[in-house]
C-alpha cells in the first residue's frame, strides 16, 4: 500500500495536519507510528484504513481486507457482544459463528457474550473493536492506541495477533502513545512531526544505544515518557512491578 504525495485538513483555510505523505507499506510489515497528541497519529491511521479520504494526493494499493480498530470502539450501538460480532461477521460474508467463537474465546469474551455493547467496560468494548477487525484475515489491520484501557492478558495478545497477520502477508499499522513498541519486533517507525512523516527500521539492539531505566511517579508517567520523546529518545516500555 501506498500513500501518494497525500496532503490532508480537516477543513478548508484550516491548516495541514498532513502534508506531502510519500510512504509505502510492504505486505508482512508492521508500522508503529509515532508521534506527540495531536501530531496527526489517528488522522494519518484513518488516511491508511480508509476512513478519510486525502485532499490532495492518494493512497494506493490498500489490500481488499481492511481490519480498522479505533482509537474508542463506538459502544453507542443497541446489540450485545455476540449480536454484533455476528451481524459484523454476516456483513463480511462469513456463514456459522466459527470466527466469532474464536475470537470471542481468544479475547476473554465469553463472560460478555449477552452483554450490551452499551454496558461494557472501555476495555472490554475495545476488545470487541479488536474481534470485529479480525473476523476475516485482513491484508491490512489497523490499530490505533490498542493498548488504551485493555487488561494485561489482552495487552501481550496485541503482539501475537500483529505477528500471526504479518505471518499472514497482511501489513500492521499501529499507533502508540505508550511506548509499547518494544512488544513489536522487527517494526518500522513512522515519527509524525509538524504535518510531516520522518520513517526509520527500530533496531533495538543498536550498538549505539544503552537503555536508561528511571523510575517516576505514577502520576508523572504520561508527561515523563512525553518529554523523553520530545528529546528524540526512545521509550521501550513502563511497567509498574519493582525491578530485582
Ligand atoms: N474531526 C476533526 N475535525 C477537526 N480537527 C480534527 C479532527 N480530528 C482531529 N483533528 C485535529 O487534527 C490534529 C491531529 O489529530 P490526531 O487525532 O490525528 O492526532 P493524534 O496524533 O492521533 O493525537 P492523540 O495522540 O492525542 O490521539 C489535531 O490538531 C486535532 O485537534
Amino acid at each position: 500500500m501506498r500513500f501518494d504525495q497525500v496532503w490532508f485538513r480537516y477543513a478548508r483555510r484550516e491548516d495541514w495536519t498532513l502534508r506531502m505523505v510519500d510512504l509505502t507499506v510492504e505486505p508482512g510489515a508492521t508500522v508503529v507510528v509515532l508521534g506527540r497528541n495531536g501530531a496527526g497519529k489517528s488522522t494519518l491511521l484513518q488516511l491508511a484504513a480508509g476512513v478519510l479520504r486525502p485532499v490532495r494526493g492518494a493512497v494506493r494499493q490498500r489490500p481488499g481486507v481492511v481490519g480498522w480498530v479505533p482509537e474508542r470502539f463506538p459502544a453507542d450501538q443497541p446489540f450485545t457482544t455476540e449480536q454484533y460480532l455476528t451481524r459484523t461477521a454476516a456483513v463480511r460474508g462469513l456463514r456459522g459463528g466459527r470466527e466469532v467463537d474464536h475470537w470471542i474465546t481468544r479475547l476473554g469474551l465469553d463472560d460478555h457474550r449477552h452483554t450490551r455493547l452499551a454496558a461494557l467496560s472501555k476495555g472490554t468494548a475495545q476488545k470487541v473493536g479488536l474481534a470485529q477487525a479480525l473476523l476475516v484475515s485482513p491484508g491490512l489491520l489497523v490499530l490505533d492506541e490498542p493498548w488504551e484501557g485493555l487488561d494485561s492478558h489482552a495487552r501481550t495478545l496485541i503482539p501475537q495477533i500483529v505477528g500471526e497477520v504479518t505471518a499472514a502477508g497482511g501489513a500492521v499499522l499501529v499507533s502508540d502513545h505508550r511506548g509499547e513498541i518494544a512488544g513489536l519486533p522487527d517494526a518500522i517507525r513512522w515519527t509524525v512531526t509538524d504535518g510531516t512523516v520522518k520513517t526509520e527500521r527500530a533496531e533495538p539492539g543498536d550498538p549505539g544505544e544503552v537503555v536508561v531505566e528511571i523510575a517516576v511517579r505514577r502520576t508523572d508517567a504520561d508527561t515523563t515518557m512525553a518529554r523523553l520523546r520530545a528529546d528524540g529518545h526512545r521509550v521501550l516500555g513502563v511497567r509498574t512491578e519493582r525491578p530485582r
